[in-house]
């Protein structure tokens, strides 16, 4: 499949655009994902406590659009408060990082474009690059816009890989949404192969679990899709057994959160078993993410699995299903090992086990 980056920039324009910064005004104006499908409504951020309370209360969700999202959070610090001096602008872009990097602790995108915000500037000062503070909030500016671009083109690559392992007629089941409005670019990462073979002609369909508790299957990905004309199955996240048990599928495609050098996954909750199922019938299972979710520090037992609200899983958009004070243990995230994953997809190439040894070979870092 031979496409060139520039073609496929070419080729897709996204729809959506969840993320927007509003230069005139300095905000940052994010697509509200918490009230789709049923509603498109959009909130405005101007300082990065509000950007956080978006992120922890998910309006804006999804690694990679959870760290352009901080990125700008890092923006809105200098807009926001007005320092005077260069040396109180570092003061508040630290106290706007651990403001932020507070908001959601398993995506390691947030923490990583944070800290990248916050290095840049400490380097563009200490080189004399930026000489006020007016350089820098332009310099941090044209660094958030990059980290877009950045995740935008990463996310065609990832879809030309990814492409290229499917053939006509293909099903992909999936989990949660890693689509456009995953990594605020309209594109997506789990979901760019299969845009980018529909992109090329090719007839590929996919098969979207609802995700519980939160619904980003049914609410988020089959919304993306059915907008982009897209064919896509709904299901029950307890079908996925008989999905890939009757064949229905050829390949699992999922998104990350955090990734570790020795190929454990953390992804939405539901990951690992989908991933169990296919290892035993045979089933491709590929995860695909951009460098910026790697982390290539942590053991598997230092990660934070992020533990949300009882009532997310006591109720469904409010209504209860469940006894008022039934005990609830709700964790959003799961772990899987990388002896159930086939490939893990980058920007930078595709990542074949063994992991421990390949990751960094890939990464760089
Ligand atoms: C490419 S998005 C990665 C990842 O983020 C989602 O989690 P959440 O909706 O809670 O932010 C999900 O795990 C996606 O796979």
């Amino acid at each position: 499949m031979k496409v060139s980056l520039q073609e496929l920039r070419e080729l897709f324009k996204p729809k959506l655009r969840p993320i927007q910064w509003e230069d005139s005004n300095n905000t940052l104006v994010l697509l509200d994902q918490s009230a789709l499908p049923f509603q498109t409504t959009y909130v405005t951020l101007k300082d990065p406590e509000e950007v956080a309370s978006a992120i922890k209360s998910m309006k804006v969700r999804g690694a990679p659009a959870i760290g352009i999202t901080a990125a700008y959070g890092m923006v809105l610090a200098l807009t926001s408060r007005n320092p005077n001096t260069l040396e109180e602008a570092l003061r508040v872009l630290s106290n706007a990082k651990q403001v932020l990097d507070r908001a959601r602790p398993t995506a390691v995108n947030l923490s990583w474009a944070t800290s990248h915000m916050l290095n840049l500037s400490k380097e563009a000062i200490q080189d004399g690059k930026v000489r006020n503070v007016s350089e820098l909030l332009v310099a941090l500016k044209d660094e958030a816009g990059r980290i877009f671009q950045d995740e935008l083109d990463a996310e065609l690559q990832m879809g030309l890989y990814g492409a290229e392992r499917l053939n006509d007629g293909d099903t992909v089941l999936t989990q949660c949404n890693a689509g456009g409005l995953a990594t605020g670019t309209g594109l997506g990462t789990a979901l760019a192969p299969v845009r980018v073979a529909h992109a090329l002609g090719m007839k590929v369909s996919v098969i979207a679990p609802e995700t519980r508790p939160w619904l980003q299957g049914s609410r988020l990905t089959v919304y993306e899709l059915m907008a982009d004309n897209i064919p896509v199955t709904l299901v029950t996240d307890t079908a996925v057994g008989l999905v890939m048990y009757r064949g229905m599928v050829q390949h699992v495609m999922v998104g990350a959160d955090r990734i570790l050098s020795d190929g454990h996954v953390f992804n939405k909750i539901g990951t690992f078993k989908e991933a169990v199922i296919a290892h035993e019938l045979g089933i491709p299972f590929y995860v695909l993410a951009p460098v910026s979710t790697f982390d290539l520090k942590s053991r598997v037992e230092e990660v934070e699995i992020e533990e949300r609200d009882p009532n997310e899983v006591r109720t469904v958009r409010g209504v209860p299903i469940a006894p008022e004070r039934v005990k609830v243990y709700n964790p959003v995230f799961d772990v899987t090992p990388p002896r159930y994953i086939t490939a893990i997809i980058t920007e930078k190439g595709v990542i074949h086990p063994p992991f421990d040894k390949n990751v960094r070979k890939v990464v760089g870092r």
